[in-house]
């Protein structure tokens, strides 16, 4: 897993990477890699391997196989100094329990040294958060505002989010996703966030990457995959050009990646897809 110090490569490069718990395997040879300002929204159904990848980056746990190289270092061995240019947050978050929210945040803003509280103000408004609530009285979606306040007010050069908005209100979420893009683009962060909700990442992601038996089916700019997945009808016994990726099929019904506007014998039907709709294609 030993990798070169790598500060002016990517921010994170993954390379093979192979989990596996028992006789389970969570992931099957993934390999990504981010740049600064990129917004990477991972898809997934349940149990797809999202949360394991995650913590895989964050060395949480460790790989079986491949290479990760966390802002430059490999995950097992971050130092101090590049765990504070890491933002995390948990699928749960837990912590800071006896405390009030404005005594938790000073207190985590004191592992940070960029910790920048005007930052902080301003999503504590954003979210309503009110700073004299006790930590363990809030609410689980407002307990997420918080875990998210956490992981940001330092804007961290990486931001690793398992389902951030999983439990916050519509609007919370609008809130956050429109600013999580605006946030890391200024910054020149890489944020990579799970979500199953399609419609926040089609929104704000740049990148869409899709977990499907332990490897990325799926990983590119949201715009290009729009342009080149399609799902055609194709007449019984057509044959389809070498150039398309299956990714999944349905009777006559062919998702594809790999379109390019052109026609071919036994092609009956050419549809769009968006990113619900080519999840349920893939998970029929
Ligand atoms: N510590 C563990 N021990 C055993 N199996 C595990 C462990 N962690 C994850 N798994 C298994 O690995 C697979 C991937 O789990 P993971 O939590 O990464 O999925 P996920 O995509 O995050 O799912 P969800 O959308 O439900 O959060 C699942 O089959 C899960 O049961």
């Amino acid at each position: 897993m030993d990798m070169e110090l790598m500060n002016d490569g990517p921010l994170l490069e993954i390379r093979g990477l192979k989990k596996r718990f028992g006789d389970k395997t969570a992931l099957n040879g993934v390999d990504l890699t981010l740049e600064s300002g990129m917004v990477v929204g991972l898809l997934g159904e349940n149990g797809a391997g999202k949360s394991t990848l995650m913590r895989c980056i964050l060395g949480l746990i460790d790989a079986d196989e491949g290479e990760i190289c966390t802002l430059g270092q490999a995950p097992s061995t971050l130092s101090a100094s590049t765990k504070a240019r890491i933002g995390y947050v948990p699928q749960q978050h837990y912590g800071y329990e006896g405390f009030s929210v404005e005594r938790a945040l000073s207190l985590h803003a004191s592992f940070y040294p960029d910790w920048d509280p005007k930052l902080e103000q301003s999503w504590m408004k954003r979210f309503g958060l009110d700073p004299k609530a006790q930590v363990n009285r809030l609410s689980v979606g407002q307990r997420q505002s918080l875990a998210i306040i956490m992981a940001m007010a330092y804007r961290p050069s990486l931001l690793v989010l398992d389902e951030p908005v999983a439990s916050l209100d519509p609007s919370a979420r609008r809130r956050f996703m429109g600013d999580l893009f605006e946030l890391a683009l200024e910054s020149g962060s890489a944020v990579i966030f799970s979500s199953h909700i399609t419609s926040d990442l089609e929104r704000v992601a740049s990148h869409v990457a899709l977990l499907k038996d332990g490897q990325l089916l799926i990983m590119g700019e949201l715009d290009a995959v729009r342009e080149s997945v399609r799902l055609l009808t194709l007449a019984e016994g057509s044959q389809l050009p070498d150039a398309y990726r299956v990714l999944g099929r349905q009777g006559n019904r062919v998702l594809v990646d790999g379109f390019r506007g052109e026609s071919f014998p036994g092609l009956l039907g050419v549809d769009t897809v968006n990113l619900e709709q080519l999840f349920m294609e893939l998970h029929p």
